[in-house]
């Protein structure tokens, strides 16, 4: 997986805001959002996209999470929106995604858990100019969600019943207005989440074959 840390060194590549409207996004950039409740499968699939078909995958909850160990004075209100499932204000999630994508010497991301609301949406298109390729949204159900968080086992202060029911709110609520917003433009690709992750993944290997082919990188699917 490509990580924020592994090329963080490289500063040529630079989001350059556009200032012709009409533009998607910078130059140049490929940028595809992956959405769903919590505990979907976001990141597992995106640790299997990334390395497949070379993008690099920005967690926002790993760029935090990162945030909080440098000691920032947003740490503190990191971790208390963590614990309660609440969301991060958009202008710092922004400027930490804005960051990382700068210092990638990839121009392909899948932007893993983002946005979660319509006030991320609005942030990214107008600080960063970012329209997504397309959005891919793992739809799972809630019982599985929740079954797959309680089992997560990797010591997240929000795997917890109390808070599961408050992000699972979060994503109903705010999230999925979001989804329905991209799906209106018709660039939702909806893939059924409840199978095995290597199901999940052959499913979302079609969705970026046809993306390739758009690009004229490739015939298709082999
Ligand atoms: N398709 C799947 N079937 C069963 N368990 C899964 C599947 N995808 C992910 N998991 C497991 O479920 C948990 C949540 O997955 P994760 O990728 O962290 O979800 P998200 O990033 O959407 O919250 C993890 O423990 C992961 O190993
Ligand atoms: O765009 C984002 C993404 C994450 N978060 C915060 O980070 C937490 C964990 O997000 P992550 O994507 O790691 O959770 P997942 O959905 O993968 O379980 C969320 O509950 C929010 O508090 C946020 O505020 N904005
Ligand atoms: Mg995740």
């Amino acid at each position: 997986m490509e990580t924020m840390a592994k090329d963080g060194a490289a500063q040529e590549a630079t989001v350059t805001p556009n200032k012709d409207v009409s533009e998607d996004k910078p130059k140049g950039y490929t940028v595809i959002y992956v959405s769903g409740g919590p505990g979907s499968g976001k990141s597992t699939q995106c640790a299997k996209i990334a390395p497949y078909f070379g993008f690099c995958h920005l967690s926002v909850g790993d760029l935090l999470e990162a945030e909080v160990e440098t000691g920032s004075e947003y740490g503190k209100m990191i971790e208390d929106c963590k614990k309660e499932g609440r969301l991060v204000p958009s202008d710092l999630v922004v400027k930490l995604l804005q960051q990382a994508m700068q210092r990638s010497q990839n121009k392909k991301f899948v932007i893993d858990g983002f946005p979660r609301n319509e006030e991320n949406r609005a942030a990214a298109e107008s600080i960063m100019k970012i329209e997504p390729d397309f959005v891919l949204f793992l739809d799972c159900s809630e019982e599985e969600m929740k079954r797959r968080l309680l089992n997560r086992n990797q010591g997240r202060v929000d795997d917890n019943i109390n808070t599961i029911q408050k992000r699972l709110k979060v994503y109903f609520e705010c999230t999925l207005p979001v989804i329905n917003y991209y799906s209106a433009k018709g660039k939702v690709r909806k893939i059924d989440a409840e199978g095995s992750p290597e199901e999940v993944f052959e499913a979302i290997k079609d969705v970026f074959f046809e993306l390739k082919e758009k690009h004229g990188e490739t015939a298709g699917r082999p």
